[in-house]
């Protein structure tokens, strides 16, 4: 059992954001540090599993945000280390509208809905600008709010997916509105990997490094201004200088990590302001193929009076020809749903509406796979969803630090939360940010070596300054009397 090692700073999380965050430390030089994640592996809502014979994508799938002006520096490490991808043309979607007797909607009658569902997003948006109504699902009833089966199931591509959403998303605007499927064997994780290699030792493709520690649980996170003591839920305890804690939003919104103190208010009334998606892909594998198949065919749609109900397809022959595999898309309380019930109900209801859509003669799925985003303890969700008229302060004071815990994660990223590049450009700004805090303290330590000095007790060096301030109750009477140290406002 490892007990009270101290790091100069301890990563909490290795997703894409803790694992850029501790590249970026290493790169400037802080190799005494530790990854403390609670999963056996690496990649966190990065995660691929084999099924049916290929790899899968359970979490993000998608490089979104391509082919603009500026490049997306997810897309260029994944053209460095040559991961395969396929692109997804999604405009013709919504030509794809199967009602619930199997006929395919006409274009113009699609097309028709399209624009209404349009008019009435961009009518919602203004009057939610003008204050004129509250945000809550459903809203206020207009002659344009979506009520036959095709409205819904619009309405439930342009809310619920980015690819149709209506306010500009800075991933589009910035990077380029492309969107790449990953579609490589080694998984979207493999760049994870190659990020890690930098920085960890590594031998044929696995993590032997034992800065790194799997299956690490943070129950409890004590931090004073002279370091931070952490607990995990095997009885260990580490300590270190700085904290970068790196669990979702819905993590910190929920009771795993302990606060001691406690966050401030406007710490966790920010969190709470947060919202969380649940985006859940069902997979679905069949002895042959039965759906239309082309680039023009591989999304397709279930119009149901339900909204959200088995909504939204694709069939894999693009990614994986020959898989003969198809993937369903639910969302927040269809996916909540799901999660409580058995993979044969899920699998039965999904076999419903195919045969609703390509009749009764269709051969069940051999296999299933849903993954549970929303009842898994160490992610509580997708990704965070913040409200369409939200104040920068929320943002703001969600990726504040508290003191010596600074945060991180997708959930950080003031223009891009919710994507892979959001969480690793989270990362690197949150080390930026700890760095830069870092060398103050540096420079604070190095000004009170003549005060300490004339204390005849001790002389602080920049590596040493707070574990000797531990130690020692002299320096740690100034530290705490703030007339050295970081500033006591912090807390
Ligand atoms: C189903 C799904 C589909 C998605 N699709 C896309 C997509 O197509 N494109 C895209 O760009 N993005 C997509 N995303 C979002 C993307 O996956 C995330 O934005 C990104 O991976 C988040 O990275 P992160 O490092 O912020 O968080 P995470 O990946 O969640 O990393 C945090 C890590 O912290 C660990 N942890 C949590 N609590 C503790 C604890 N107490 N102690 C120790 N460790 C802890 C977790 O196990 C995890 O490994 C999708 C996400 C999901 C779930």
């Amino acid at each position: 059992m490892d007990s009270a090692s101290r790091s100069a700073v301890i990563i909490i999380g290795a997703g894409v954001s803790g694992v850029s965050a501790a590249k970026v430390l290493a790169e400037n030089g802080i190799s005494d540090l530790l990854i403390l994640e609670a999963s056996d592996r690496i990649g966190g809502r990065i995660r691929k599993e084999s099924f049916g014979g290929v790899s899968v994508e359970l979490g993000a799938g998608w490089i979104a945000g391509v082919g603009g002006k500026a490049s997306n520096p997810v897309w260029e490490i994944a053209a460095k280390f040559g991961l395969r991808t396929c692109f997804s043309d999604y405009s013709n979607a919504r030509y794809n509208i199967y009602d619930q007797s199997g006929k395919i909607f006409p274009s113009g009658i699609a097309a028709d809905s399209y624009n209404k569902a349009v008019d009435s997003a961009i009518q919602r948006l203004r009057d939610l600008e003008s204050n004129c109504i509250e945000d809550v699902p459903g809203g206020t009833e207009s002659p344009l709010t979506p009520k036959t089966p095709i409205e819904l199931a619009i309405d439930f591509i342009l809310h619920d997916f980015e690819m149709a959403e209506v306010e500009p998303i800075s991933t589009y605007v910035d990077f380029g509105e492309r969107e790449f499927l990953v579609a490589d064997e080694r998984g979207y994780e493999y760049l994870l990997y190659k990020m890690a290699e930098d920085f960890l030792f590594t031998s044929e493709g696995k993590i032997l490094d034992n800065r790194l520690k799997l299956n690490k649980v943070v129950r409890e996170l004590q931090h004073s201004r002279n370091g931070v003591t952490v607990k995990t839920e095997d009885g260990c305890i580490y300590e270190a200088n700085y904290v970068i804690l790196s669990a979702s939003i819905g993590v910190l919104q929920s009771d795993l990590i302990y606060f001691r103190p406690p966050l401030p208010r406007w710490k966790t009334e920010a969190i709470e302001k947060c919202d969380v998606t649940v985006y859940t892909k069902i997979f679905l594998k069949f002895p042959y193929k039965f759906w239309p198949c082309g680039p023009d065919k591989e999304f397709f749609i279930y119009a149901h009076e339900r909204r959200g109900y088995y909504t939204f397809w694709q069939h894999m022959e693009n990614a994986y020809p020959g898989s003969n595999i198809l993937v369903v898309t639910l969302t927040n309380g269809e996916s909540k749903r799901v999660e409580t019930q058995s993979d044969d109900e899920t699998l039965k209801e999904a076999m419903g509406v195919l045969r609703d859509m390509f009749g009764p003669e269709i051969p069940t799925a051999t296999d299933i796979l849903v993954p549970r985003w929303w009842n898994n303890r160490f992610q509580r969700g997708s990704y965070s969803n913040y409200p369409i008229i939200s104040d920068n302060q929320v943002i703001n004071d969600i990726k504040a630090p508290v003191g010596r815990v600074f945060f991180t994660g997708e959930h950080t990223s003031e223009r891009f939360n919710g994507y892979v590049h959001g969480g690793y450009l989270a990362g690197i700004d949150t080390s930026k940010a700890l760095l830069e805090e870092m060398r103050k303290d540096e420079n604070k330590s190095f000004l009170r070596e003549p005060l300490l000095a004339s204390t005849g007790s001790l002389t602080l060096t920049s590596s040493n300054t707070v574990s000797s301030l531990q130690k020692c109750d002299v320096p740690t009477q100034l530290y705490l009397s703030g007339k050295l140290g970081i500033p006591g406002a912090i807390l």
